[in-house]
């Protein structure tokens, strides 16, 4: 279940564009001590893109020294578990720049129909919002899913998906500790458990 998770998160990421193909790929220096002290003394973790990375024309070392700044948060997916456990997980997405391009026409800042799948994977498992300065109603009509909550206006407008998540397939939870010891999803709506 966590790597199922785990590849949902990475294929929204990927569907951001914060990753390069492999060839273009080089071996980026893991994040220093005193930038690593606060999240848990792990020194190992090698730095990627979470925003407006370098143009891909820019040369791999302005890139890799961008990605050492701007770490994902996947690659230190195991502590965000840890750090997660017996709290409810919720993911809160920017439109603009974030889900879609920034282009010149703001009417044409269309998400890829591979954005949105991942998107609508990723709110299977967790409370998902879109918040955005612009009207709900705008952002929407180009996000296009039902299974999302959608704030405009700055989170001034909210509008919550129409029914909840099923459980057990696609559905929100909590990571709480099971009676043997282990860690189980807590199914908040129907009080149901997945085993990990
Ligand atoms: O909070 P966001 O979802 O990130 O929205 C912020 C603003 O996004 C839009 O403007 C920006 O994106 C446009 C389309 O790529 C671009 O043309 C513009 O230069 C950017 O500022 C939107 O038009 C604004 O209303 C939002 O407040």
């Amino acid at each position: 279940m966590i790597s199922e998770i785990q590849r949902n998160f990475a294929k929204l990421s990927q569907a951001m564009g914060f990753q390069r193909s492999p060839s273009s790929k080089q071996k980026v220096k893991p994040i220093s001590k005193e930038n690593n002290d606060e999240n848990g003394g792990d020194h190992s973790i090698n730095a990627r893109t979470t925003s407006n990375p370098p143009d891909s024309d820019t040369s791999d070392a302005s890139y890799n020294s961008w990605m050492v700044e701007h770490p994902s948060a996947l690659d230190s997916f195991d502590r965000m578990i840890k750090a997660a456990k017996g709290k409810k997980i919720a993911v809160f997405l920017d439109y603009d720049g974030t889900l879609s391009p920034i282009v010149d026409d703001p009417n044409r800042a269309f998400m890829s129909d591979e954005m949105r799948a991942a998107v609508r994977e990723v709110a299977k498992y967790f409370p998902t919002a879109i918040v955005s300065g612009r009207s709900r109603e705008k952002v929407k009509e180009f996000v296009e899913l039902s299974n999302v909550y959608y704030a405009g206006s700055h989170g001034m407008d909210i509008q919550a998906p129409p029914r909840p998540v099923k459980a057990c397939e696609g559905k929100y939870h909590t990571l709480v500790p099971g009676k043997k010891g282990n860690e189980v999803l807590s199914m908040n709506t129907k009080r149901e458990v997945c085993k990990l």
